[in-house]
């Protein structure tokens, strides 16, 4: 409440210190001398988006609420009318997203603490790889000693890679000792078979003969061109299907949808549309779950949690879906390129729910299936539990199964449907799950999010600075293409839900258009420090203040809340800088890009996010070594703009040195701010001259980089001088 109290007269202040500063820039405008008028109205503009952008932040952070679940009385009432839970994992591709990755992840699912026989989990692999099948073909084994291992030593997480890498062994009783140790073992053994299969690129003859499904791959001849493979590999219905104490065990699901290359399959959002046509047939659940395939279940308790929201008798026929944070395990301590997202994940979602609801991030959500399938929220679809599970039954074996379902997956069904349009994931979106959210906020539905102390899901984040670029890349482009389609949030959204929700979606939609502002402020004030030309207040000056205010009381407040959400101040530091490089590189990008889809003049394209590194590559993220190695126009541009602010601090100091006759007082009391703000960029800055001229392993950047830099900083001062 008093931090409530201190927020909102931190706004006010600011805000204050605005007005003040607008003041300045009208009064004060230059008469004199074409670049400087231009200089001026530019920095103006700039202030004006950031004030604007401010007051979005704002908005987000208005009235954050957290919940809390009470799951002692869910199974107290409902524990025998417990509904289903369909769980879609999506896979791309067996190089980037190793199969011994997929299956810790799908292990991870099946072990939740819940009726085995109402878990269902679908793996869709785009990547039609019998590698990947070969993993889920072990998994499928494997879980039969892992369930009630789990059970029994209630372990967490429940993904074996996750745990047994960070477990203690239970040496007190030798008993157990000997059965944690025969697990472990069979564990590694399983993914020694993975890893030498996946090494060698195929199937062994013997392993072939284990299962039908491989005879599918007789005819794949490419992973853009195969028929649909769809394989049970468990069926829970099955009584034969029991673990090594006898008890029931998930339905498993293998499905590689059908791809050809005269048709778009529309990546992500296509995959989990087959899913859910494909579930519909085998299991039918109320309840979808979907992750992507590095999200292992952190948290064996998070499909009772989420049913608490579901079940509430009160609001929970109202509700569409439950959102998670997502969690990312292999970050470091100070996450040298910000992919943590720690304010978004801890504040600013928290912020969106209270505003009418969190968006959908693609992964680590609960869905309810009329919704995701696009139905309107009504009275009428409320479930009654007491039925819902005899309602549901399905009849069919599943070898019939296997070949009505095809259909489904096939790259011709969808054809003057509804999919990917009014049902299911919308397609032509690089960031399909934002926009699927929103229209399902549109129809009515509410959402939650929900953050346990114990994270629900972890996954993994970009660990290299170019792979969080490009990620940033896709995800701002994606944005703004939502905010200048149809469905933008201010439109889309009138009379369907409310103003601060709407305005909620703006901050990240229009992430994208911060980068020519930001190109602006980084490069013009320091290039108009070399030429001579005053864009601030004297020092000595009163209007000094509010330009000070602001930008210390701003930056204080984000070092504060940065800190009080459980950041480091290394971290907080660092998330400057990935700041001031997403949106001068990534933004700026996704920027043009979009602007060129509009115009029809570019594909869309999903880069998938590695989740295996080199060794070496690794060491360096561990020990916080910036990782360039490669040459991309990205780095060109942070290079450059590096190597700018350094030239017009030097270039300007020399010339006050050179021409004897200047007031060092009065320069100082003329420029301060801009020598400041120079001072603070070549600070920021500090890796990349590193990584320019100091560094010699292969992270750093090429030679090339740095002569191309190097000339074309050299150019702009020179222009800026002359
Ligand atoms: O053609 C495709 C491409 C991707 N994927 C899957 O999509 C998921 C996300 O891909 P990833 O490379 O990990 O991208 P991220 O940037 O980490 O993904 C974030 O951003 C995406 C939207 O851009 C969301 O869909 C994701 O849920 C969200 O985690 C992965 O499981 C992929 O296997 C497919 O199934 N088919
Ligand atoms: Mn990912």
């Amino acid at each position: 409440m008093k931090g409530r109290l201190l927020f909102r007269l931190y706004t006010a202040s600011v805000l204050l210190g605005i007005c003040f500063i607008c003041a300045f820039r009208v009064s004060h405008f230059p008469t004199e001398g074409k670049v400087e008028r231009w200089g001026w109205i530019g920095l103006f503009v700039a202030e004006l988006w950031f004030s604007f952008y401010g007051f979005l932040t704002i908005v987000v952070r208005w009235n954050p609420v957290s919940r809390r679940t009470f799951k002692d009385r869910l199974s107290h009432r409902y524990e025998k009318n417990l509904p289903g839970v369909d769980i879609f994992i999506c896979t791309a591709d067996p190089t980037v997203e190793p199969p011994s990755l997929v299956i810790n992840t799908a292990l991870s699912l099946m072990a939740y603490d819940y009726p085995a026989e109402k878990l269902n989990i679908y793996l869709s692999d785009d990547g039609g790889s019998e590698l990947t099948f070969y993993a889920m073909l072990e998994a499928s084994r494997f879980c039969k000693i892992w369930l009630p291992f789990c059970r029994k030593f209630k372990v967490e997480p429940r993904s074996p890679a996750a745990y047994f890498g960070s477990a203690v062994e239970p040496l007190d009783d030798p008993l157990n000792y000997k059965e944690w140790l025969s697990v472990k073992e069979s564990f590694e053994d399983m993914m020694m078979r993975i890893h030498t299969t996946t090494k060698l690129g195929k199937i062994s003859k013997d392993i072939r003969k284990q299962h039908k499904g491989f005879r599918e791959w007789d005819v794949v001849s490419s992973r853009r061109d195969h028929q649909t493979i769809l394989q049970i590999l468990l069926d829970g219905r099955d009584p034969g299907a029991v673990d090594i104490e006898g008890e029931h065990l998930p339905t498993l699901v293998y499905l590689a949808r059908e791809k050809k290359p005269q048709y778009h399959h529309n990546f992500k959002a296509g995959a989990v549309n087959a899913l859910i046509r494909v579930s519909s047939k085998i299991s039918n659940s109320p309840i979808i779950m979907n992750v992507d395939c590095d999200m292992y279940s952190n948290n064996s308790e998070c499909v009772r949690d989420t049913m608490c929201f579901f079940m509430d008798e009160e609001k929970g026929h109202e509700i569409a879906y439950v959102q998670y944070p997502q969690h990312f395990h292999n970050l470091k301590k100070n996450d040298i390129y910000a992919s943590s997202f720690l304010v978004e994940q801890e504040l600013e979602l928290l912020g969106v729910d209270g505003n009418g609801g969190p968006c959908y991030l693609g992964t680590g959500c609960f869905h309810r299936r009329d919704a995701l399938c696009g139905k309107k929220y009504s009275k009428e679809l409320k479930i009654n539990w007491k039925e819902v599970n005899d309602k549901t039954k399905i009849e069919e074996s599943a070898i019939a199964l296997e070949e009505t379902c095809k259909v489904l997956a096939s790259c011709t069904y969808e054809q003057n449907k509804k999919w990917g349009k009014e049902m299911g994931l919308k397609y032509g979106f690089p960031v399909e799950d934002i926009v699927t959210g929103l229209s399902i906020q549109c129809n009515g539905w509410r959402s939650v999010y929900t953050n346990p102390e114990r994270k629900g899901f972890a996954g993994l984040g970009p660990t290299t600075l170019l792979q969080s670029l490009i990620q940033q890349k896709r995800w701002s482009e994606g944005h703004l293409q939502i905010f200048l389609s149809k469905y933008c949030p201010l439109l889309y959204g009138h009379k369907k839900i409310p103003l601060k929700l709407r305005l909620s979606y703006c901050p990240y939609n229009t992430w994208a258009a911060n980068s020519l502002p930001t190109l602006y402020i980084v490069a013009v004030p320091s290039l108009c420090l070399l030429r001579g030309i005053p864009l601030f207040p004297k020092i000595s000056s009163p209007w000094v203040i509010p330009f000070v205010y602001v930008a210390f009381a701003h930056r204080a407040y984000s070092l504060g809340e940065f800190l009080w959400l459980g950041g480091t101040l290394k971290g907080w530091c660092n998330l400057q800088r990935i700041w001031v490089f997403k949106r001068t590189t990534s933004f700026l990008f996704g920027f043009f890009d979009t602007i060129l889809k509009l115009f029809g003049f570019s594909e869309q394209v999903f880069a998938l996010t590695a989740k295996v590194a080199d060794e070496d590559v690794s060491e360096r993220y561990e020990q916080e070594v910036m990782e360039f190695g490669a040459s991309s126009p990205m780095f060109s541009i942070i290079a450059t703009l590096a190597l700018l602010n350094l030239f017009c601090l030097a270039g300007s100091t020399l010339k006050k040195v050179i021409v004897k006759d200047t007031n060092m007082v009065e320069v100082l009391d003329q420029f301060g701010l801009q020598i400041l703000g120079c001072c603070l960029l070549v600070m920021i800055n500090l890796p990349i001259y590193q990584a320019l001229f100091f560094r010699r392993d292969n992270g750093r950047l090429p030679p090339s980089t740095t002569y191309q830099s190097m000339i074309i900083a050299l150019l702009a001062c020179a222009i800026a001088i002359y």
